[in-house]
């Protein structure tokens, strides 16, 4: 019996997939409890596309086993595809009509219940804000609106669990922010996200646990703070007000690195960071050395990306291509 039960949404075992030699995927397991957000984290080409795209049975895998919402992948493709939601598979909207007419449409296409569909997209129209452009035809909206709508168009029929494929990428920085807002809500009400991003910032924020995929295979899983706590509890800056201080202090903090230039003494912190903060300040306190100044250089996702994937990162923490 595969190991999944209620408290599980997305559950994956050995999962493969090759196109022609090139192995896509090598391996992956992964677990995403039931009412989380779950960011999948990797560079271009890494396979997040695809795990997404087999995951909601677009794309079929070459071996492994998949559960998603309690119902296996292969025996049960109908039970699956009501489970979940998928933004991006909207193409087909009409850009003539209005969003809200837009939403109507899927509405009935579906076969919701007319007045409970009323109530539904009244409720989405507000909790994206979309009001005022509800009511002007699709042409005029811009990119973060219609990436608003594609979300609201795959919540419609209140799915358990929601794929998101780098939801905010190419997006400003006020309408990503938007659309983080808004996942907050929809996992407020229960429901599953699974997303993909290049945006390490955006992991960090939104998700419960991250795993991050490099070359088609996990190279590291777990929560923001556990993913940190790897590559150690960061630094400890000191600066000092002259070099003759300087040199004192360096004489007492075992293990630091100092830069003349700048008077800065810089030394290692454990996992938890703290005790060594306060052992620095005693050994300096104790040989009667005060430093001008004290920071603490916290190690962020980049850093931990960088450590995992060997991959670089750019200004606003996505992965360059
Ligand atoms: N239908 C396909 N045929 C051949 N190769 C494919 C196909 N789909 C994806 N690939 C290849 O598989 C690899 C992984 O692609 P995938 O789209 O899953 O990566 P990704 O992590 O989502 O990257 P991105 O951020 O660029 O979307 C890439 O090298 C891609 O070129």
């Amino acid at each position: 019996m595969p190991e999944t039960d209620s408290a599980t949404a997305v559950w994956v075992r050995g999962l493969r997939k090759s196109y022609g030699t090139k192995e896509v995927l090598a391996g992956l397991d992964l677990d995403v409890p039931t009412g989380s957000v779950f960011a999948l984290l990797g560079p271009n080409g890494a396979g997040k596309t695809t795990t997404v795209h087999i995951c909601s049975t677009l794309v079929q895998a070459d071996d492994g086993q998949v559960r998603i919402a309690g119902h296996d992948l292969k025996k049960e493709p109908n039970a699956v595809r009501s489970a979940i939601g998928l933004t991006g598979q909207f193409a087909a909207v009409d850009k003539l009509l209005t969003g809200e007419e837009n939403l109507r449409l899927i509405a009935n296409l579906r076969h919701l219940d007319r007045t409970a569909a009323r109530r539904r997209i009244a409720d989405l129209l507000e909790l994206f804000e979309l009001g005022d452009a509800a009511k002007k035809p699709l042409h005029t909206y811009s990119g973060g609106m219609r990436r608003k709508l594609d979300l609201a168009l795959t919540l419609l029929d209140e799915p358990q669990i929601i794929f998101l494929d780098e939801p905010t990428t190419g997006l400003d920085p006020r309408s990503r922010q938007t659309m983080w807002d808004i996942v907050r809500d929809v996992v407020a009400h229960g429901t599953t996200v699974f997303l993909t991003t290049q945006y390490l910032e955006e992991a960090d924020r939104l998700a419960d646990r991250i795993a991050v995929l490099d070359g088609g295979k996990l190279v590291a899983q777990g929560t923001s703070e556990q993913l940190k706590a790897r590559i150690g509890g960061g630094r400890i800056e000191l600066r000092f007000a002259d070099a003759v201080t300087l040199d004192a202090a360096a004489r007492v903090v075992p293990g630091s690195t100092r830069e003349e230039e700048t008077l800065t003494l810089s030394a290692a912190m454990d996992a938890a960071g703290t005790r060594s903060i306060r052992a620095v300040l005693d050994q300096l306190d104790h040989a009667r050395v005060e430093p001008l100044a004290l920071s603490v250089q916290t190690p962020n996702l980049d850093d931990v990306f960088l450590a995992l994937t060997g991959a670089t990162s750019e200004k606003e923490g996505s992965v360059t291509r």
